[in-house]
């Protein structure tokens, strides 16, 4: 039996334009998804209800790994069990994570000494097929932890940050909002493109202030993203309602993280301000919490 566990990520910018090659800052969070592969009759996904054999459409991530898995060695007998933190398509990466925890489990269980960049590259494409269209941002930030540029794959200096993450409790499908922002860009070429490019300005920008420790600069970044995150549809009244509390109670800077049309919002504070702001978030009707940035990528647990 091995387990093994991979971190959740927030978007500090650039979601969406990621999609389409431009620049996006994101960053691991101390909420993991933890996955134990065991020996078993047949291929099978484990839960509170017992064993179910693996199914497409049930899990069309845990599939995808699973297939390619046939192609590197003998799968047959293996029960794939899966326990994580990270709140269900809400932007915080549940499906990188646990597409990341999976191949790491089975490479070891399997022994087919993936390297880090073999699983970041493997779950990229998992999220590809899965979500018809991906960037490597969750499951590159999945794998190596810490904060990280995309599409530079490039590991930026860590900084320990407390972020309050609003969660609207409203699902959103990543497959479905990045469809339907594809569509807006087929019909607005020219106008959906700056914007793209705009964010990736955000990002670029971003990335110099939060090396130097600006976050007041930050959170001002953050918010004109939101700005144009919210251009592009992908925004909410229940996403916008907890930006703007979070924003009134004193945030530096807030704005959706990862697909958007529900899931989560994230707030920059000041360490002093973050239980009003998380009070805040929580009045304005979102679930709030504190979750920390996170320098630990995928790793086995126990062996
Ligand atoms: N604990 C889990 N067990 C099995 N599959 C999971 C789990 N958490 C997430 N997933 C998969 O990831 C999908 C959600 O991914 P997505 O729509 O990208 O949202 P996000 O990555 O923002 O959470 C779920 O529909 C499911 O297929
Ligand atoms: C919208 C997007 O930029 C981020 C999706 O993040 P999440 O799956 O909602 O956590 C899509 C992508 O980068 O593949
Ligand atoms: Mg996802």
């Amino acid at each position: 039996m091995i387990t093994s566990s991979a971190p959740g990520k927030i978007f500090l910018f650039g979601e969406h334009a990621v999609v389409y090659g431009k620049t996006a800052i994101a960053c691991a969070i101390d909420l993991r998804a933890h996955v134990t592969v065991d020996e078993a009759p047949s291929i099978q996904m484990k839960g509170p209800g017992g064993s179910i054999d693996l199914n497409p459409r049930k899990h069309p991530y845990i599939y995808s790994v699973v297939e390619k898995f046939k192609g590197l060695t003998d799968v047959t007998g293996v029960s794939i069990d899966i326990h994580s933190d990270i709140p269900v398509g809400s932007g915080l990466g549940s499906s990188a994570a646990v597409t990341i925890a999976t191949i790491k489990a089975l490479d070891a269980y399997y022994e087919t000494n993936l390297t880090l960049e073999d699983i970041a590259q493997m779950g990229h494409l998992v999220e590809s097929e899965v979500q018809g269209r991906a960037s490597p941002t969750d499951t590159f930030v999945s794998t190596f932890g810490g904060m990280v540029q995309i599409p530079d794959r490039k590991k930026l200096g860590f900084h320990d940050m407390l972020i309050v993450i609003g969660n609207t409790g409203k699902f959103s499908s990543t497959r479905k909002i990045v469809s339907n922002v594809a569509a807006l860009r087929e019909r607005h070429p020219i106008v959906i493109g700056q914007i793209m490019d705009t964010i990736s300005a955000i990002s670029e920008t971003g990335v110099d202030f939060i090396q130097e420790g600006d976050f007041h600069t930050v959170g001002e970044l953050m918010n004109i993203n939101q700005g144009l995150l919210d251009s592009i549809g992908v925004g909410s009244k229940e996403l916008s309602e907890l930006v703007y509390a979070s924003r009134k109670a004193g945030a530096l800077g807030s704005k959706i993280t990862g697909a958007g049309g529900g899931g989560c919002m994230i707030a920059l504070c000041e360490h002093k301000n973050l239980s009003r702001v998380a009070h805040a978030v929580k009045r304005a009707g979102g679930d709030s919490f504190i979750c920390r940035t996170s320098n630990t990528g995928v790793r086995i647990e126990t062996k």
